[in-house]
């Protein structure tokens, strides 16, 4: 079904046509003409299958730009996600004049209310900075229709439910609620439909719950043998732009550093940074300036950057449903993108409890040799002599070339240029703190250590880690109050 057959203003649909968006996604097809029916619902697919329209077009259908309240709220787990959801909403409010205002935390508050005061239809928030406001008296949510939780799963983990729980109680009870992810365990969306009224569940059926566009494999290897083994992948893929993810913020500090050690150009990206600089960061990824991210899970969910054509998961993700939201920074809008998930002797049960949430088995890869990264450096450095042969812009060199060849064999020649301009793997010694196998999350409401109750000892045994991962997952994700 095409963009064309909804009932949807032409302004709307002049926007979805200037975006490039022809055909509907499977979610959109669902989900958008419910949505405009009014009901509440809960909307699952895929990672990278065009969620962000599929709430988008009815938010911005229902907005009228003649009314000076706030009409629309989007709440997403990053500012990053904040700004990219506004700035798909006011790609599609272009021609109907509906403005979403991006507001979250890091950025000067003083800013905000000076943008706020120009009467924004929606808002897309995350959720500190947005309680804030409401504080504030800044932001008024008495006339609020819609509410959107993106990554609504992540927005009702423990870590957020409270905001979230608050913030819905300052808007009108007859508000329509929206629920997006690609992931959605069963007991946050028990937890969620306390929050709405009779929701409709719409789910794109799929075999797995990962794109299959993406190659997903992992790789057994030691904890201190990890970065070279990156490395020596690195100079096999040649990736145009990959995300290395890793589990802290001192990882990702170090590893970054550590890969511009040896000649890549690397950033990292996670939380203690000033937004400035996260800004900064992203900017340079999306510019091509920098091949590597290096990110925490800050950069896991939502983010939609063109191209990522590779995710190595250097540290295991604390949940499945992490996993998949990593993952899906490549493969997106059917795309091809390849993952690779770095995994420790310790740490192979986590693999069968990734593999049982998203129904998709991983291919081992043995870990490659140096001679194997110097082969695929080899290879880079064949394939950019043979573009630049196809790119035909080569008359300055030619006489040079000739003049070579009066001296030399040609294969000679071509010989010494492909050694010059390979790559070699660099060997420079890096060192990164050791990083302890990922045990199940201990969760902090629970008793101390040998005051517990039948839990403690079921977990002490230990013999079925992949039990404790699960339980660890529902544990985490459950309100408990
Ligand atoms: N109907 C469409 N036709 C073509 N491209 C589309 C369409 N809808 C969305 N897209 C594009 O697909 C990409 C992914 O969309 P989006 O970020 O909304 O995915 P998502 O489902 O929210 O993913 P995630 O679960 O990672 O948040 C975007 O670049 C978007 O512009
Ligand atoms: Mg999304």
């Amino acid at each position: 079904m095409k963009f064309s057959e909804l009932t949807i203003s032409d302004a709307i649909f002049k926007a979805t046509e200037k975006m490039g968006f022809d055909d509907m996604t499977p979610i959109q097809e669902k989900a958008i003409p419910l949505a405009l029916s009014g009901v509440d619902l809960i909307g699952q697919a895929q990672t990278g299958t065009g969620k962000t329209a599929a709430f988008g077009v009815p938010l911005v259908e229902a907005a009228d730009p003649m009314n000076k309240d706030v009409q629309g709220i989007i709440i997403a787990p990053t500012r990053e996600l904040a700004i990219q959801v506004a700035d798909e909403l006011n790609a599609l409010g272009r021609y109907k004049k509906v403005v979403t205002l991006p507001v979250y935390g890091g950025q000067d508050i003083q800013k905000q209310i000076r943008s706020l005061k120009k009467r924004p239809s929606i808002i897309s928030a995350t959720p500190g900075r947005l309680l804030d406001h409401i504080k504030r008296r800044t932001i008024r949510l008495d006339n609020i229709k819609q509410v959107v939780l993106d990554e609504a799963d992540e927005m009702l983990n423990m870590g957020f439910i409270d905001d979230i729980r608050a913030v819905l109680e300052k808007t009108p009870s007859e508000r329509q609620t929206l629920l997006f992810s690609a992931t959605m365990p069963k007991p946050i969306r028990l937890l969620a439909e306390q929050f709405m009224k009779n929701p409709d569940r719409v789910k794109i059926q799929a075999k797995t719950l990962t794109v299959d566009m993406i190659d997903q494999s992992f790789v057994k290897v030691r904890e201190r043998e990890k970065f070279d083994v990156l490395t020596r992948f690195l100079d096999i893929h040649s990736p145009e732009r990959a995300i290395v993810f890793g589990r802290t913020k001192r990882r990702v500090d170090e590893l970054h550093e550590a890969l511009q050690k040896r000649g890549y150009t690397a950033e990292g990206i996670h939380g203690d940074l000033t937004q400035a600089k996260r800004d900064q960061v992203l900017r340079r990824f999306k510019n091509d300036q920098v091949d590597l991210l290096v990110a925490t899970d800050v950069a896991a969910r939502g983010l939609d950057i063109s191209n990522v054509t590779h995710v190595y998961n250097f540290d295991l993700p604390q949940d499945p449903e992490s996993y998949v939201h990593r993952i899906g920074r490549t493969g997106r809008a059917g795309k091809t993108g390849l993952a690779l998930t770095f995994i420790t002797p310790s740490e192979m049960p986590h693999l069968k409890a990734i593999e049982a949430v998203t129904k998709q088995r991983m291919k081992e890869e043995k870990a490659p040799t140096y001679q194997e990264a110097l082969v695929g450096q080899q290879k880079a450095a064949m394939q950019s002599i043979t573009d630049t042969l196809a790119s035909g812009n080569m008359d300055n060199y030619k006489k040079m070339a000739e003049n070579l060849l009066d001296e030399n064999e040609s294969v000679d020649l071509i010989a010494a240029a492909l050694k010059v301009l390979t790559k070699e793997p660099d060997t420079t010694p890096v060192k990164l703190t050791y990083e302890s196998p990922l045990m199940a999350k201990r969760d902090k409401r629970r008793p101390p250590r040998g005051k517990g109750r039948g839990g403690y000892h079921h977990r002490q045994d230990g013999h079925n880690r992949n039990d404790r991962y699960k339980g660890n997952r529902n544990r985490k994700r459950v309100h408990h109050n």
